[in-house]
């Protein structure tokens, strides 16, 4: 047998130590039916199933958005000619950008979670009093001038926007750029004078409780076409559908992209957005190494599991070190300048009765704001290394699965099925039958615990070093929520590390377990006092 070796935090090592690790029969039983086949089958016959007639804005009301909108229905057969039968889901291995049938945002192994192709940038002409609202709404625009927002007078600017009817707009890519910016109008106008009068006082009053038809009848349209909730998403919106290449040749990288949409204009704005954008582009790769490491685990293939995986690991280290570009791109103290714009109105103080979306219902809505907790990689990791079933049986635990509505539509799917299918191939029973593909899979639950540990860092130096709001953006409690998974990741990491038969390990492979779980012990025990001494501070911890 060749010798396996184990470095800590190296990706490269983590490469070689995987090869040829003896196979054992596996005791994990394979079930009857195969659920992903049936996702599939189910994923196909929604995309090529005929679109229903869209409601006019000027008919009947369209309801509240409570219920999740139908998926609009697109016409294509290209799903099942291109995507890869990984077997399970149908994923694009070319985004297929020249289709502008099929939704924008599907998961890929080139695009990842990142739309198939570059978002549009500049609505069409019939589009123009739209496009000059948005040029004129943010807070500092280009030239350096005071934009409405800073002026208090974006909403009156609404004012004359037109009511455009959008029910036969068809183009996905021109659907989600129409989506993109109602939700930047509807979020500009509803919470622009908390935005007002945080700047004053520090505090955020109360929004505007009612949005006026001609930006909500619209928002509605298109949020059912494309299947989301008519406010404002992380995927769809705020983050990952807002940015311009300035260089077309050139890649996604810090330096080469600018925001499409802002609602302060302040760099670090554009630091927080295109950071989110820049980790997210390494997705396509973690979707490819993840479904390897599903497959493997489902056939049994000890070398493929634990090459699949160690590549898992290597990926989530290149995204974590992105994201640690975050502390000089966006600056702690700038984070509250745009954040305001970016709150959601249901669990959130300035919205006690939600927002009624008038000419399309008497009832208010209620949605959560733009949170990267809408970002799939995480939530794919906790998926496959199965810490979503480990999360404990609470309130804070369900507010992590209401998040995982507000996304994509492809994404949501391909995350259940991820779920579905780590549980069925037991991924995490078969790393534990080896001690040297635990070691990896405690690797890969350490980089889950890096992300999360280095974003709650992030949310007491951005956020709680400043305010005492006690809710964060998605409206989940910005002291108890975070902790509440982190601790999960901690308690796994500890419990995998002390399943595994030291004897078995090659010496570094030992250190690796010994100093994983050694700084998860100790990482857990200090997130207990922060969270104790937090709580005394912040008021209304409990409430979600
Ligand atoms: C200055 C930087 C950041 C701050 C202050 C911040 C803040 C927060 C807060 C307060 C939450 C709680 C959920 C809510 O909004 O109600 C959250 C959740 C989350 N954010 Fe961020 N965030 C930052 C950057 C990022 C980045 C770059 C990503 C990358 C994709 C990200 C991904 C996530 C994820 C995955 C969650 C859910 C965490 C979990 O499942 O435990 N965040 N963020």
């Amino acid at each position: 047998m060749m010798r396996q070796t184990l470095r800590l935090q190296t990706a490269a090592s983590l490469k070689t130590a995987l090869k040829h690790a003896p196979t054992k029969t596996s005791t994990v039983a394979l079930a009857a039916i195969s659920h992903s086949l049936r996702l599939q089958a189910q994923a196909i016959r929604e995309y090529s199933t005929p679109s229903a007639p869209s409601a006019s804005p000027t008919s009947t009301p369209t309801g509240s958005s409570n219920t999740q909108p139908k998926y609009r229905q697109f016409h294509t057969s290209d799903i099942q000619n291109q995507a890869r039968e990984v077997p399970g889901f149908p994923i694009l291995d070319d985004p297929l950008v020249q289709n502008h049938s099929i939704p924008s945002f599907m998961v890929g192994t080139q695009n990842g979670f990142l739309p198939r192709q570059d978002p549009l940038d500049v609505l069409p002409k019939e589009y123009e009093a739209l496009e000059e609202l948005l040029q004129k709404m943010p807070l500092t625009l280009k030239d350096g001038s005071k934009g409405l927002l800073a002026l208090g007078q974006f909403g009156e600017a609404c004012k004359s926007l037109p009511q455009y009817d959008l029910s036969n707009v068809e183009d996905s890519e021109l659907l989600s750029a129409l989506y993109r910016d109602y939700t930047f109008v509807a979020s500009a106008y509803l919470l622009e004078p908390c935005d007002i009068l945080y700047r004053k006082t520090g505090d955020y009053g109360l929004g505007r409780s009612v949005l006026p038809k001609n930006i909500a009848v619209p928002l509605v349209q298109v949020a059912e076409k494309i299947g989301a909730k008519p406010f404002m998403e992380y995927a769809l919106s705020y983050a990952l559908y807002n940015y311009r290449r300035i260089d077309k040749s050139k890649g996604l990288v810090w330096g080469n992209l600018e925001l499409i949409r802002p609602f302060s204009g302040d760099p670090s704005e554009l630091g927080f957005i295109i950071s989110h954008v820049t980790m997210v582009s390494n997705s396509g790769e973690l979707v490819k190494n993840t479904m390897k490491t599903l497959d493997a685990a489902g056939k049994h293939n000890r070398e493929a599991f634990n090459e699949g995986l160690a590549k898992v690991v290597s990926t989530y280290e290149k995204i974590n070190q992105e994201m640690d570009t975050m502390w000089q791109r966006s600056l702690p103290a700038d984070y509250l300048k745009f954040r305001t714009f970016i709150m959601g109105t249901k669990n959130q103080p300035m919205f006690p009765k939600g927002v009624i979306y008038e000419g399309v219902s008497e009832e208010p809505m209620f949605h959560r704001g733009e949170s990267g907790a809408n970002d799939s990689m995480v939530p794919m990791g906790d998926n496959l290394l199965q810490l979503t079933e480990s999360m404990p049986s609470n309130p804070l635990t369900a507010v992590l699965k209401d998040f995982r509505t507000y996304r994509p539509h492809n994404h949501a799917e391909f995350l259940e099925f991820v779920e579905e299918k780590a549980r069925q191939n037991q991924v995490r029973n078969f790393a534990e039958q080896d001690p040297n593909s635990a070691a990896i899979f405690l690797a890969a639950v350490d980089q889950i615990r890096n992300f999360r540990n280095r974003h709650w860092s992030f949310t007491k130096e951005y956020i709680i070093k400043y305010t005492k709001h006690p809710v964060a953006t998605g409206g989940s409690p910005i002291v108890t929520w975070l902790p509440n998974q982190l601790a999960t990741v901690l308690r796994t990491m500890q419990e995998v590390g002390a399943k595994i038969d030291e004897r078995a390990l090659l010496p570094e492979n030992k250190a690796l377990v010994d100093v994983l779980t050694k700084r998860a012990d100790a990482q857990a025990r200090v997130l207990d006092r922060e969270v104790a001494q937090l709580r005394t501070e912040i008021k209304d911890q409990d409430k979600v």
